[in-house]
């Protein structure tokens, strides 16, 4: 049987573990690395599928648990799936719901059957099992669907790592058994283990073991430092097959993209640019630039002069810093559309280089340019 999702490696990039790769979906192919809009209870907050097409965005995000608590997927699989129900004929994919109850639900209990938690909506009692998010997941139709795991603190003892690394496994397997589309749906394993090599290797070993399209980096992004998470894809990425995509999951500033891509990374998600943006805070290639401060009330330049998007070139600081002090909606549309293709042109940027075997010169000319120093 046809897998619903490829990967083809296209280039290895001469002198890091760089790949420009594409990802074949049966919504459409394409080109990795690529950065992925979260859009959590299916919608990338102020955008429209019009928006997300004209900045090139090919797969978005969505989200089981919230999904699943609102509106239910039973009235998502009546409409036709999450393309039909958001009218977004690109890529969707979903996680699996064990992440956002460890950061959402109060009060939740595990156990090898899976996690019992209150819904942070109406505090009602809620079970989610692997079968349960797996199911869940395939009504909801996502191009690519995320194994249900959980995703330890980063700095809890080795011995709960190991323990929750063991029981992560056996529910990727529980996930497989249970996936009823996997001709239409691609099922990726996540792989965990904390900052722990060991551990790592045996949650890579027993994932890979079980031949996934693709494999999720998880357990990162959790408030460990950039060095941690560096030193922990050093070791990570080479455990997983070649030719296979990686997705590093919640990952999503200028910097930890670039370096998760000299790390052999191909898929990046994060809802960073939008909440940022929210707030009026735009990324710009010479570095973070919070647009209602005052000193933009005169300033009739784009966000960044560098810069090619529609906002760019057409909306200028002051008239954006004004919108969003007057509380108007059309500005938090502007920054979020510029920041969201901020990173997919960034992307896109790190393909040229990885064509050109010269992303460790573009790294150095970004991180100068945008304000990163090396610590
Ligand atoms: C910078 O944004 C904050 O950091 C979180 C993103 N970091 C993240 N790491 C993740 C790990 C996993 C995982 O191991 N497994 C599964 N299934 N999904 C995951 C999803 C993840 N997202 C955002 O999540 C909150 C809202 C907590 O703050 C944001």
């Amino acid at each position: 049987m046809e897998p619903a999702i490829k990967y083809r490696l296209i280039k290895k990039e001469k002198h890091t573990g760089a790949r420009l790769g594409e990802i074949v979906t049966p919504h459409g192919t394409f080109k990795t690395p690529m950065f992925m809009p979260v859009g959590t209870q299916a919608s990338v907050k102020t955008m429209a599928p019009e928006d997300l097409k004209e900045m090139g965005a090919g797969i978005i995000l969505s989200n089981t648990y919230h999904l699943w608590l609102r509106p239910g997927e039973d009235i998502v699989e009546k409409a036709g799936g999450l393309h039909k129900f958001m009218n977004w004929d690109r890529g969707v994919l979903t996680d699996s719901g064990g992440f956002q109850v460890f950061s959402l639900a109060k009060l939740r209990d595990i156990s090898e059957e899976g996690v019992a938690f209150k819904s942070h909506l109406n505090g009602e009692k809620l079970f989610l099992s692997p079968e349960k998010a797996i199911h869940v997941e395939n009504a909801l139709g996502a191009d690519i669907m995320m194994s249900f795991d959980e995703c330890p603190p980063f700095f809890e003892s080795y011995d709960y790592v190991k323990k929750s690394v063991e029981r992560t496994s056996r529910w990727a397997e529980r996930g497989l058994i249970a996936h009823q589309n996997p001709a239409t749906q691609g099922l990726f394993g996540i792989v965990q283990g904390a900052g722990f090599e060991d551990l790592r290797r045996q949650s890579a070993r027993d994932l890979v073991g079980m031949d996934f399209p693709g494999y999720s980096i998880g357990g990162l992004s959790v408030g460990e430092s950039k060095g941690e998470m560096n030193r922990v894809l050093d070791f990570t990425t080479p455990m997983l097959p070649e030719d296979k995509p990686r997705y590093l999951m919640g990952v999503g500033s200028p910097d930890a993209l670039i370096d998760g891509v000299i790390r052999g990374v191909d898929m990046f998600d994060c809802v960073l640019p939008t909440r940022i943006a929210r707030n009026g805070t735009t990324m710009t290639s010479q570095g973070r630039l919070v647009v209602k401060n005052a000193k933009y009330s005169e300033d009739f330049r784009p966000l960044d002069p560098k810069c090619d998007c529609y906002v760019c070139k057409n909306y200028t600081r002051a008239y954006i810093r004004h919108l969003i002090k007057a509380d108007e909606t059309f500005g938090i549309h502007l920054t979020s559309y510029h920041n969201l293709y901020f990173l997919i042109n960034l992307m896109h940027q790190v393909q040229d280089a990885i064509e050109q075997d010269n992303l460790l010169e573009f790294r150095e000319a970004f991180f100068e340019e945008y304000g990163y120093n090396e610590n």
